[in-house]
């Protein structure tokens, strides 16, 4: 694969590139994988970064994600927008049209939206539009322009992905239950894996699955919430071990509405950048059965997405 560059921006500082050289699986994905979380970025010499955006990345264009999907073995890819893209979702369309449908997207709209624009991102293969609720990574957006965006992409048969910290879930919750639409939580809700499984931060979490059964999770991020490793790194084979159990049970309590996606590019790691063969590697270790990786990883994308 090619080398990470930054053209003519600036990255932040002590920015980590994406992992070059990624190894191959040894998990054998099933035929029709969907990696049903990722991101592109610019290149910024063409699609620059966003003016208000938290973060300056290093490139990471449609060409390199489609590479690593060929090599990790993937088929398909589901691309998310990043908030250093900000409401500018042309790097993301471009991408979508050089997937030739071998990709679908989750973009970013302001309430001006005209329905000609959300048609157009239909058309590019736009499936959701993403609310981001991390207050390192975006400006407060009211509530009730985000509930009129929703009630906007309802009848297009949209998605909500919704992206928050664990502790910020009791004052979202009356918001989130609202949504008119399917929603996706990002990165399982970012739990705090140092606290119990069991515990009740987490048992929230699992509440507001179990008795909203519009409600996905993507179980992905395992580099981004552990806290004790052993990261994905130099062939090692049981990574981001805090993370399994509270992956693996929402894969085994609701494994009909769960994705997976490798996060690549990883932005705003400061730790370390996984090797994207180990955290494919990492899968089976969620979802330990054939039947419950052809759900997480073939029929639920597909059933979201693709049909
Ligand atoms: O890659 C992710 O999903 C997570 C991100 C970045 C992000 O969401 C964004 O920029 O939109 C993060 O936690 O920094």
């Amino acid at each position: 694969m090619s080398k990470p560059t930054s053209g003519d921006f600036t990255k932040t500082a002590g920015w980590l590139d994406w992992y070059a050289g990624p190894s191959k699986p040894r998990f054998q994905l099933p035929p029709g994988s969907v990696d049903a979380h990722c991101h592109v970025f610019g290149p910024g010499g063409t699609f620059p970064y966003a003016p208000e955006r938290k973060y300056t990345p290093c490139d990471a264009s449609a060409e390199q994600l489609f590479a690593l999907r060929d090599h990790l073995g993937f088929e398909r890819n589901v691309i998310v927008q990043a908030t250093c893209h900000g409401a500018d979702n042309r790097a993301l369309v471009d991408a979508l049209h050089k997937a030739q449908g071998k990709a679908r997207g989750v973009a970013t709209v302001k309430r001006g939206v005209s329905d000609e624009e959300l048609q157009a991102l239909h058309a590019a293969g736009v499936r959701g539009v993403r609310f981001n609720f991390v207050k390192r990574l975006v400006d407060f957006t009211p509530r009730d322009e985000l509930m009129e965006i929703a009630s906007r992409i309802a009848p297009l048969g949209w998605h909500v992905v919704i992206y928050f910290e664990a502790v910020d879930l009791p004052e979202l919750w009356e918001f989130f239950t609202r949504l008119p639409t399917t929603v996706v939580v990002d990165h399982m809700g970012r739990p705090d894996v140092s606290k119990p499984v069991d515990g009740p931060e987490f048992e929230l979490f699992m509440k507001f699955m179990r008795e909203h059964d519009n409600v996905w999770s993507k179980v992905s991020c395992p580099e981004r919430l552990s806290v004790s490793g052993p990261p994905a790194l130099n062939g090692e084979d049981n990574p981001y071990r805090d993370v399994v159990p509270f992956a693996r049970k929402i894969v085994e309590t609701f494994p009909d509405r769960v994705l997976w996606g490798t996060d690549w590019p990883h932005p705003n790691l400061k730790d370390h950048m996984p090797d994207d063969g180990l955290l494919v590697d990492f899968i089976p270790h969620i979802a330990p059965t054939a039947q419950l990786q052809q759900k997480l990883l073939v029929d639920n994308p597909m059933r979201l997405y693709w049909s």
